[in-house]
C-alpha cells in the first residue's frame, strides 16, 4: 500500500447508536435509488450490507459483466464505488448523515468479472464532523476466490451532514428518504 493517510491525534472513537442493527443483521439502504445499494435502481451496483462488530460492517458485491474495465476485470471506478458505499455504510453507526469528503484506494490484485467481493468497512474514530473510516475487499466466490488475500483497500474521510445539505438537490429525485436512515430494504 502506497498511502500517506493517517489518522490525527485526536481522534475519538465513538460507540454506535443504540438503533444500529446487531451484528449480523442486514443494514437497511440508506437510499432506495443508490447506484450502489438501492433497489430502486435498476442500474445500480445492489450491494448489500450486515452490521460487524463493533463500528464494522460487511458489504457484498456480485461483479457483473458489465463492470468490466481491463479485459475481464473489474473496472477501479467500480471498485471505488463499491468502496465509497461501504465505508459511507459503516458510517451508520454514527446514526447521521454523512457524505464522502475524501476517498483513495489502493488496487492490489485483479479482480474478475464473476468475481463475489465481501468488504469489511468500519468507522476508525472520530475528530467533531469528520469520520475516519477503513476498508478491505476480499475474493470470496470466483475463479480466484481467496478469502485471506486482500485484493484492495481504502481509506476515507466522511463528514456528518445536516437534511439541509440536500435541500436544493431533493428536487431531482422521486421521493425522499423515510427513515433515520433513508428507506427500508429487505
Ligand atoms: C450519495 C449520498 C449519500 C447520502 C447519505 C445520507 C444519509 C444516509 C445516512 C447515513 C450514511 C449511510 C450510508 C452512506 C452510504 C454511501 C455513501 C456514498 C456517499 C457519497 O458518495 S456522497 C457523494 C459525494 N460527496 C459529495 O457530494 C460531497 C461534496 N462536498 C461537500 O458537500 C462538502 O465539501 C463537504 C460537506 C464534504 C464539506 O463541506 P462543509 O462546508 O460541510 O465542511 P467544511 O469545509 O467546513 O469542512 C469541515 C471539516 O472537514 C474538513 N474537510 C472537508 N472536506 C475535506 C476533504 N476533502 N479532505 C480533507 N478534509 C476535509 C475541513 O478541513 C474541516 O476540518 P476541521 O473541522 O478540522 O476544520
Amino acid at each position: 500500500m502506497s498511502s500517506t493517510w493517517t489518522l490525527p491525534d485526536d481522534l475519538t472513537v465513538p460507540e454506535p447508536v443504540e438503533f444500529f442493527p446487531a451484528a449480523g443483521e442486514k443494514l437497511p439502504q440508506h437510499w432506495s435509488k443508490c447506484f450502489g445499494c438501492g433497489d430502486d435502481q435498476p442500474a445500480g451496483m445492489a450491494m448489500s450490507f450486515r452490521a460487524g462488530n463493533g463500528l464494522e460492517v460487511t458489504g457484498r458485491l456480485e461483479v457483473a459483466k458489465k463492470y468490466q474495465g481491463g479485459p475481464g476485470v473489474i473496472h477501479g471506478g467500480i471498485l471505488s464505488t463499491a468502496f465509497d458505499e461501504a465505508q459511507g455504510m459503516a458510517c451508520m453507526a454514527l446514526g447521521s448523515p454523512v457524505v464522502t469528503g475524501h476517498l483513495e484506494i489502493d488496487f492490489a490484485r485483479p479482480i474478475p468479472l464473476g468475481s463475489v467481493l465481501e468488504f469489511r468497512a468500519r468507522i476508525d474514530g472520530v475528530v467533531r464532523r469528520k469520520v475516519y473510516t477503513s476498508a478491505e475487499a476480499v475474493i470470496v466466490e470466483g475463479p480466484t476466490a481467496d478469502p485471506d488475500t486482500v485484493v484492495g483497500t481504502s481509506r476515507g474521510l466522511f463528514l456528518t451532514i445536516t437534511s439541509e445539505h440536500f435541500a436544493k438537490t431533493k428536487e431531482f429525485v422521486d421521493g425522499e428518504p423515510t427513515s433515520p436512515f433513508g428507506t427500508s430494504s429487505v
